[in-house]
């Protein structure tokens, strides 16, 4: 590199979601840094823009300490983003990327061209195994993956192609939610479908958060001070997409979402898991291709899967897609059993307790009960604290130690990882006496991070991959 070349210093990490896109940037490590610090990044700065799809558009920016002024105070006082600022060109993923990088400058005084890695989050990775540079070749197979990942990958291609035209010289890496749950069995992964049906279109389970899954493994393992190859979990990712994940010895041995993410645990605007034969009863023109106008991606989607990613979940059963204010509305207080058929937040609550039970017993049960810690991450698992009580106290009879009210009360996904469960005893109803003291945790999970920190950990190996501008 010629000296008049800006230093590439900086990893840019973009989390597209159904209707939010997280940014977070980082600075390399030198090695031996890394090494001390056991970690390949440091943070610099995060800003999440939501409700991308129905304006005002929301953005706030976090930053690290030495760059705290400017972008702390935006994020005090979301002056950035108001008339005038240029957050009412945000219309898409796309445009929100390019209004993050327009103040990269303003806000916290760094150079984009000091950019050199960009990772996105890719929903759908199909048969990819590992992250892969984005070239013609890999971004048409990403494309091909859409009808799979209609609220996601649409999303990422958009930030993907932004990023191309704004940052030409930095290298785009996707990073595949799929990656994770490759290790899943055969008879776990697999459909009751004609097998030769199933191999030729790739009809199989997928499962997706899996950077958030990785990120939670290293996280708790690190927590435990146990190597992650010995670690079993059951892993609750709940935002606006949800799911569960049985770990043993440190891979994924199940989880709740299948071929596409929506299957398994409702979400924000999502069903989850139906009988297949709802579509046809809900609307005779379910099979109807739809272009919704809306859509980050021009994707081919029938009515029924526009109806059930985007139509359905807890937007659909009460009218917002924020959790905190379902609970609050859900009168979790009263017992009357009844309650649920006259108080739709407490139908959606109750709803979603009983589709997470039945993920935590099955996967408890696969298990063979050798579980080291139930584990609540995501936007719902970090911040309900009345999600994670009545769960805990449903768990007790699985022998999982008993919640701590005050530790759980104050757990608010502030800090990586934090135990809410108390000391107690060890309880095993594991196969032959082994103990394992099932401890409730919470963690701050962080998909960016994760994408980011493995990225920085040997760049080298981008630049054997030949990537693409066009
Ligand atoms: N204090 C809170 N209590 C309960 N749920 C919350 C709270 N704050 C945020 N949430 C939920 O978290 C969700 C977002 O989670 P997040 O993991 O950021 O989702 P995603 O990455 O899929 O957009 C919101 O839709 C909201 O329902
Ligand atoms: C896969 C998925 O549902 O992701 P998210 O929760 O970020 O929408
Ligand atoms: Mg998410």
């Amino acid at each position: 590199m010629s000296s008049d070349q800006p230093r590439r210093d900086l990893i840019l990490a973009a989390n597209a979601g159904s209707s939010s896109l997280k940014i977070t940037l980082f600075t390399t490590l030198d090695p031996e840094v890394a090494k001390e610090r056991g970690r390949s990044v440091e943070f610099v700065l995060n800003c999440s823009i939501s409700s991308i799809m129905s304006p005002p558009v929301k953005a706030v920016f976090k930053s690290r300490s030495s760059f705290d002024d400017k972008a702390n105070k935006k994020e005090q006082d979301p002056g950035l983003g108001q008339e005038g600022d240029g957050r009412d060109k945000v219309k898409d993923h796309e445009t929100a990327f390019q209004w993050f990088l327009g103040c990269l400058k303003e806000v916290a005084s760094i150079d984009k061209e000091r950019i050199g890695w960009v990772c996105h989050r890719v929903v759908h990775g199909g048969d990819y195994h590992d992250p892969v540079v984005i070239t013609e070749e890999s971004y048409h197979d990403i494309e091909h993956l859409s009808d799979l990942a209609p609220l996601h990958n649409g999303a990422a291609l958009s930030v993907i192609q932004a990023c191309i035209k704004a940052l030409p010289n930095a290298k785009s890496i996707a990073y595949f939610d799929t990656t994770f749950h490759r290790p899943i069995p055969p008879h776990i992964a697999s459909y009751a479908i004609k097998q030769e049906v199933a191999e030729k279109r790739g009809l199989k389970k997928y499962g997706f958060h899996g950077l958030s899954y990785s990120y939670i493994l290293r996280a708790v393992a690190k927590h435990l001070g146990k190597p992650p190859e010995e670690l079993n979990l059951i892993a609750l990712h709940l935002g606006s997409g949800a799911s569960a994940c049985a770990i043993k010895n440190g891979e994924s041995l199940d989880t709740s979402m299948g071929l596409t993410p929506l299957s398994g645990l409702p979400g924000a605007t999502r069903s989850g898991a139906i009988d297949p034969s709802l579509i046809f009863h809900y609307t005779n023109r379910a099979g109807r291709i739809t272009h919704d106008p809306k859509s980050a991606a021009h994707v081919g989607v029938s009515l029924a899967e526009e109806i059930l990613n985007k139509d359905s979940g807890w937007k659909a059963m009460t009218g917002t897609t924020d959790f905190a204010t379902i609970s609050s509305k859900a009168e979790l207080s009263n017992p009357d059993p009844t309650i649920s058929s006259r108080n739709p937040n407490r139908l959606a609550f109750d709803l979603f307790v009983d589709a997470i039970l039945n993920c935590i017993g099955s996967y408890h049960l696969k298990l063979e009960g050798q579980v080291d810690a139930l584990v609540f991450a995501g936007g719902i698992g970090e911040r309900s604290v009345e999600l994670r009580e009545v769960v805990g106290r449903r768990v007790r009879c699985l022998g999982y130690q008993r919640l701590d009210g005050e530790r759980n009360g104050s757990a608010d996904g502030s800090v990586e990882v934090v135990q809410v469960s108390e000391e107690g005893s060890e309880i095993s109803l594991g196969v032959e006496g082994e103990q394992r003291k099932k401890r409730i945790l919470v963690c701050h999970t962080d998909e960016q991070f994760e994408m980011a920190n493995d990225c920085a950990s040997d760049t080298s190996r981008w630049e054997k991959q030949h990537s693409s501008t066009g």
